[in-house]
């Protein structure tokens, strides 16, 4: 079907179902066609594709060569659930179906099927037969493709073994290499980054690094080292809702203030710290997602000094720390004057 046949061109396809879902927005189109562009029409698909293997995959970073979506819904024997979805790319390539069955209600058991296809399979979307139960078995479809991203999230997940702690690294949280690049360019184009000063030692100082902050509570301020972060804004901007979202479906928790660091090469760095301030919920979680650059950070034992530990955190990656892991352990983010590149840190934390 050439792009001016396409239903959405004619105007006679229609949504039947989007959510923003942790994969990003989902939408279900009620007819079998071409599937144009738009910003109203932004994602579709889930998980299949083109970097099958490495976790969480999605379309976009290739969505520009989608031409069309299509999906089967459909109640298998034996009251299983079955949803597949394909998306016909213009290249030929092979095409994965993905779909999830789930065996019994409440899904005691989740199975993640996996299939080839060949490219501009015929798939049919069936509505008229799921009709009865379409619309909350798509729901529960997006509910458990999200507790699929979050599990394989999580499945990849490392916890670092250091006693009287409790640190996880997530190599990634599932953002595209896309939403990573463009995430980063619309945070450093805030308007409200600054370079705090703060009180070392007595003496005031200019932190080598910029910040701002973002929370949900006006009122609230968080003191660190000296210096008060009042927040910039009560209003999230986009890219950290959803990074707020995805992670707070990972981490099965929610954030009311979020610190953004800004280090523009590797001459800026953050200094030995905890992040134990009374403001700050006890034993609470902080979850510090990264963007651009590679940078170390480093947890050192506020007793056992020799007692350190070197995380790379990669572009996109998420290092929580829990529990009792501020008062044992200080981290730092040092200089690293080979870098030129620059990282920005969203350090998500629970005020009381
Ligand atoms: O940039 C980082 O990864 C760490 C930032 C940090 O420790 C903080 O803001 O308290
Ligand atoms: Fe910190």
């Amino acid at each position: 079907m050439s792009a001016s046949e396409s239903p959405l061109a004619r105007g006679n396809a229609g949504v039947v179902f989007a959510k923003q879902s942790l994969l990003g927005s989902i939408l279900l189109v009620n007819s079998v066609g071409d599937f144009r562009r738009s910003r109203a029409f932004r994602t579709v698909g889930l998980f299949a594709g083109a970097n099958r293997g490495s976790g969480v995959s999605r379309f976009d970073d290739e969505y520009d060569a989608i031409s069309s979506l299509s999906a089967t819904l459909s109640q298998t024997p034996r009251g299983l659930v079955c949803i597949k979805s394909t998306v016909s790319r213009s290249r030929p390539i092979t095409l994965s179906v993905h779909f999830i069955q789930f065996h019994a209600y409440p899904f005691a058991r989740l199975e993640i099927g996996v299939a080839d296809v060949p490219d501009n399979a015929a798939v049919t979307m069936n509505f008229a037969a799921a009709e009865a139960y379409r619309a909350a078995t798509i729901f529960l479809t997006i509910e458990l493709w999200d507790m699929y991203a979050a599990l394989l999230i999580e499945r990849n997940s490392i916890a670092i073994a250091l006693p009287k702690s409790d640190v996880t690294y997530y190599p990634q949280i599932g953002l595209t290499r896309s939403e990573k690049t463009t995430y980063y360019k619309q945070l450093t184009s805030l308007p409200y980054w600054k370079q705090p000063s703060l009180i070392i030692y007595g003496r005031p100082t200019r932190a080598p690094r910029l910040t701002c902050s973002f929370g949900s509570q006006p009122n609230k301020v968080y003191r660190y080292s000296g210096t008060t972060a009042t927040l910039d804004s009560v209003d999230y901007p986009p890219p950290i809702l959803h990074i707020k979202s995805i992670i707070e479906k990972i981490l099965n928790t929610e954030f009311n203030f979020v610190l953004l660091n800004w280090y523009k090469n590797g001459n800026d760095c953050i200094g030995e710290h905890s992040d134990n301030e009374r403001e700050l919920k006890k034993l609470g979680v902080i979850a510090c997602v990264s963007l651009g650059a590679e940078r170390n950070f480093v947890l050192r034992n506020k007793v056992e000094r020799r007692l350190v530990r070197k995380l790379a955190l990669a572009d996109g990656s998420m290092v929580v720390m829990k529990g009792n892991t501020q008062a044992n352990w200080k981290h730092s983010v040092p200089r690293e004057k080979k870098i030129v590149n620059g990282r920005i840190s969203l350090t998500f934390r629970q005020l009381v």
